[in-house]
């Protein structure tokens, strides 16, 4: 991407050392109910983590609790989500306002959630780097064109007179990424930004925010019901269920080698792999409601193959199955649900 402004060398991706934000068993309680429970996750600096998860499983929460964006109260959120080393959970509202418009940018589905109907995209895109980088309006507006022509606006200089009604979705998901980038942030959020458009302008915005990221060296979290789109974009995955990350492994691995049933289950009804078989594999039941969480593994009621006592009365532990790759279930084992992947040996047969 060009800027004029602050231009930032491309990071090298993932590596132990070079962690942005290392999110550490965080907890969200909204009266009784449990909706994010002991999440751990770390996003490398330069690099893209996919969260992953059928509709409620606590994916929003679990970010919008990690970047500071839930009020406590009304939510008690506990645990650590240090962004360099700097806690965002204990963080006072003033630095942490510091931290959404300048280091942290946010891209949501609902383009209302994000633009201003009453400000024009110049509006919009020049305000936080006039505010935080203490750009000229001048400046501010160069930078508003090239943020345009970097996530693909056709003809940026008539585009920045309009107001939001007046651009189709993609070009305001367009617009919602490029005010997202503004202030050149180390992170961006993405939950769900492309869901409600065409295949197409979905690939288009996928492939301009990999090549963003890459010149920019900025890591991504991209939030998602859908692996297909994650796996686009992501180069490590995190699962979520019950408000649990239930799996989280390199991508490649994560297809490859999926430890959890709720993880096969959603590898299974993937439309590729149901034209594959000829039929869509649907995980029957639905996510647990967060006010009364089952004792045990969070997905026992929809698990294809639980059997082993422990399920239903205890939390499986989070459990290391190869490098960067863990699991909660008493049967992440390799072979597919034929013993816990603790290596207790105690079995359950399949169901
Ligand atoms: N303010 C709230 N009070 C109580 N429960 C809430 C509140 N907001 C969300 N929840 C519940 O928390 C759970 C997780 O919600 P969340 O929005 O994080 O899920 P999600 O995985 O992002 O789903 P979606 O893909 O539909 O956005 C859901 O069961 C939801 O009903």
């Amino acid at each position: 991407m060009r800027t004029t402004e602050h231009p930032r060398p491309a990071a090298p991706a993932s590596s132990d050392g070079d962690v942005l934000l290392d999110v550490q068993d965080l907890a969200v309680r909204i009266g009784p109910a449990e909706i994010v429970n002991g999440v751990s996750f770390s996003v490398p600096r330069g690099g893209t983590l996919g969260i992953v998860g059928e509709s409620g499983s606590g994916k929003s929460m679990t970010v919008l609790a990690a970047t500071g964006l839930i009020g406590s109260p009304p939510a008690r959120v506990s645990g650590r989500s240090l962004l360099d080393g700097q806690d965002i959970v204990r963080m006072d509202p003033r630095r942490l306002r510091g931290v959404h418009g300048r280091r942290v940018g946010f891209v949501f589905q609902d383009p209302s959630t994000s633009l201003n109907p009453v400000l024009t995209v110049e509006q919009q895109l020049t305000e936080a780097p006039r505010f935080h980088l203490g750009l000229t309006r001048r400046g501010a507006r160069r930078r508003a064109l090239e943020l345009l022509e970097a996530v693909g606006i056709p003809d940026p200089p008539s585009r920045l007179s309009a107001y939001p009604h007046q651009l189709s979705g993609g070009m305001k998901q367009r617009v919602m990424i490029a005010v997202a980038l503004a202030c050149g942030p180390d992170l961006l959020v993405a939950d769900e930004p492309t869901t409600a458009l065409d295949v197409t302008t979905q690939a288009q915005i996928l492939e301009r925010v990999k090549e963003l990221q890459e010149s920019r060296g900025m890591s991504v979290i991209w939030i998602s019901h859908d692996l297909g789109v994650v796996s686009g974009i992501a180069d490590r995955v995190a699962v979520l269920y019950g408000g649990q990350v239930v799996e989280s492994a390199p991508l490649e691995e994560l297809f490859t080698d999926p430890r959890h049933p709720y993880t096969r289950g959603l590898l299974a009804a993937r439309p590729q792999t149901a034209r594959h078989k000829g039929e869509l594999a649907v995980i029957p039941g639905s996510p647990p409601d967060p006010r009364h969480l089952p004792p045990g593994c969070v997905f026992w009621d929809r698990c294809p193959v639980r059997g082993d006592p422990r399920c239903e009365t205890e939390r499986p532990p989070q459990t290391p199955v190869g490098p960067g790759h863990v699991v909660r279930s008493f049967y992440g084992d390799r072979t597919g649900g034929t013993g816990p992947a603790d290596g207790s040996g105690r079995r359950g047969g399949p169901r």
